[in-house]
């Protein structure tokens, strides 16, 4: 249909509670239940049809309770990518032939399934697999990934509608073309949100795609792509690989029509990734876009002016909730001496310690595990090391234990040298950093909150007093891409904070935004001239 429509007006999917007694908790519980009995088989879609790949099997199990396997994937081979990477070129033609609002179509078919009757299943894969507590399953794999669906389209809506001016006698259109190959989407362990929008975005836009999810995240990104299909999604529009993206990275990252790099995930396999692009630009038809959303050491800073119990449900609820496992965590903290001494410090110990992490599949506990045995490694010897540090104290936590579960306790460590590796590395889990400043040194402190860490993903600053907020405005303009006043560092929503950050933090494209979807659009100008001139000669040659 060539008619000019106009697509609906998305608002935020309300965010369900699932309290004690309400039917939304029995319905999710019961969901829970079905797919801990099963043994899913895991396996990769490539031109619509399900295969298991041809490598090594993985389990993926539940990092809570990691001798409980929810299911079986295995790693992608040299030749499984190429075919995903030949169904991606072959559905092309189709995909992009196709009326904007035939596959936008797609997507809002795709949010309300989410919204409806698929909520329970992405949501419970979520906790199962990535050890999300309801909340927090909730807030990514329902919520975020219903309004990145339903956002994208309308932001893509102004995208195509977007004309130049046309002087007398001429016709000047846009044809807002998707680039002139596929796009490779690589996606992360911790957001199945972000997992679900990598791939469709540049979809969206009439690209297919290549998409690789994380081998810990596979659970719910198997059932994205079931849901991906229920909605409508053409066969070879987007094509699942699973493993660990090694093969991935030889074959369609060194393909002529590779065209993109739809990228989330840790800094370092961002670098690797965009160095082998480097190395293969002589191969490629065109100039590959890269968008990545990478790491982040996030800050909190409070002014001596600030609400110390607002700033206490920040820094816990900031740096504790999933396990400390966003980009967005808080994990590096710069207090005022009187805020500190003045009861923060022993309200801070208090809330840490009474954080339980547990089976998620039990509601009441506040959060989970870290995601697999090697994030558990990290953290336990970072752990050991701080105890080892006379210039750390342990405040809070400072344990680990993977008897059952891969459990990091919310560990608190307080530091005099803001320079130390705690305050600078990203650990991806639950441990905060706090150093203590002397209240006459706020402007030294902000000084030192923007030059001491490579990345600038997320921060806050927490004030009352305006002058202070507006000197943190200006101080850290480009130390965070997101930036909050009185309030954590996490949890941006989609259409109110566009995401990403600067610096080691990524390209900045803000996911979710009209900025992204730019990306995964090659225009090309046309011009029309009604009556074409005859005569080659100009006035002034007489
Ligand atoms: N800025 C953001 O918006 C954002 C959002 C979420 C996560 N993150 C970051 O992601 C990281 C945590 O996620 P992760 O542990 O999944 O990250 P990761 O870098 O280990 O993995 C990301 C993806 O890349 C794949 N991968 C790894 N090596 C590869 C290779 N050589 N070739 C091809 N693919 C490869 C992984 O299998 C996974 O699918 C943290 O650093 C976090 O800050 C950033
Ligand atoms: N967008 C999420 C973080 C995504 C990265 O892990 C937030 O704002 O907390």
């Amino acid at each position: 249909m060539d008619a000019v429509t106009s697509v609906p007006t998305p608002i935020n999917e309300p965010i369900g509670t699932y309290a004690p007694g309400s039917p939304a908790r029995e319905s999710l519980a019961a969901r829970i239940a079905e797919l801990e009995g099963e043994r899913a088989e895991l396996t990769m879609t490539i031109g619509g049809r399900r295969r298991m790949a041809a490598g090594d099997r993985l389990d993926v199990v539940q990092p809570h309770d990691h001798r409980h396997v929810l299911g079986v994937t295995a790693q992608a081979t040299h030749a499984d990518v190429a075919d995903a990477v030949t169904a991606a070129k072959q559905a092309a033609p189709g995909w992009r032939a196709l009326p904007f609002d035939e596959r936008a179509a797609v997507l809002l078919r795709a949010a309300d399934l989410l919204a409806g009757p698929w909520r329970d299943t992405l949501n419970a894969a979520t906790i199962l697999g990535q050890s999300k507590s309801a909340q927090q399953a909730e807030i990514d794999a329902a919520c975020e990934l219903i309004d990145f669906w339903r956002y994208n389209v309308a932001f893509a809506r102004r995208i195509v509608e977007e004309q130049p001016v046309s002087a007398p006698g001429t016709w000047n259109r846009t044809d807002h073309r998707p680039l002139d190959g596929f796009v490779t989407a690589i996606t992360p362990f911790n957001f199945t949100a972000i997992a679900g929008n990598l791939p469709t975005a540049p979809a969206l836009m009439g690209n297919t795609v290549v998409w690789k999810p994380s081998p810990t995240q596979q659970l719910a990104a198997h059932f994205t792509m079931r849901l991906l299909e229920a909605a409508g999604l053409p066969p070879g529009v987007i094509n699942m690989v699973t493993g660990d993206g090694a093969a991935l990275g030889e074959v369609a990252l060194a393909d002529p029509d590779f065209a993109g790099l739809h990228f989330t995930g840790s800094t370092r396999t961002f670098k690797h990734l965009w160095r082998r692009i480097g190395d293969n630009l002589d191969t490629y038809r065109s100039y590959p876009r890269i968008v990545g959303e990478t790491g982040g050491k996030d800050f909190v800073v409070a002014h001596p002016s600030a609400d110390p119990a607002a700033l206490v449900n920040g820094l816990v609820r900031g740096a504790f909730e999933y396990q400390g496992q966003k980009c967005s965590a808080a994990s590096r903290a710069y207090l005022p001496r009187s805020l500190w001494d003045g009861g923060v410090r022993d309200h801070l110990a208090d809330v840490t310690a009474s954080l339980s992490y547990g089976d998620v599949t039990d509601f009441s506990h506040f959060g989970g595990a870290v995601i697999d045995a090697r994030a558990f490694a990290k953290h336990r010897e970072a752990l050991q090391a701080a105890a080892a540090n006379t210039s750390l104290e342990v405040l809070a936590g400072g344990t680990a234990d993977d008897s059952t579960g891969y459990f990091v306790q919310p560990t608190v460590l307080v530091g005099s040298d803001p320079l130390q590796d705690v305050f600078t590395t990203e650990y991806f889990g639950p441990i905060l950093a706090v150093h203590v400043y002397e209240d006459a040194d706020f402007a030294k402190v902000l000084e030192l909150v923007d030059t001491s860490s490579p990345y600038a993903l997320t921060g806050a600053v927490f004030a009352t007093d305006r002058a202070a907020i507006e000197q943190a405005h200006r101080a850290l303009r480009f130390s965070a891409g997101n930036f909050y006043v009185n309030d954590k560092p996490t949890g941006a929503v989609v259409g109110q904070q566009p995401f990403g950050g600067g610096r080691a933090s990524g390209t900045n494209d803000k996911a979710g935004s009209i900025h992204n979807l730019q990306r995964w659009v090659s225009p090309r100008s046309i011009k029309e001239t009604f009556v074409p001139p005859t005569d080659h000669r100009y006035p002034h040659m007489g």
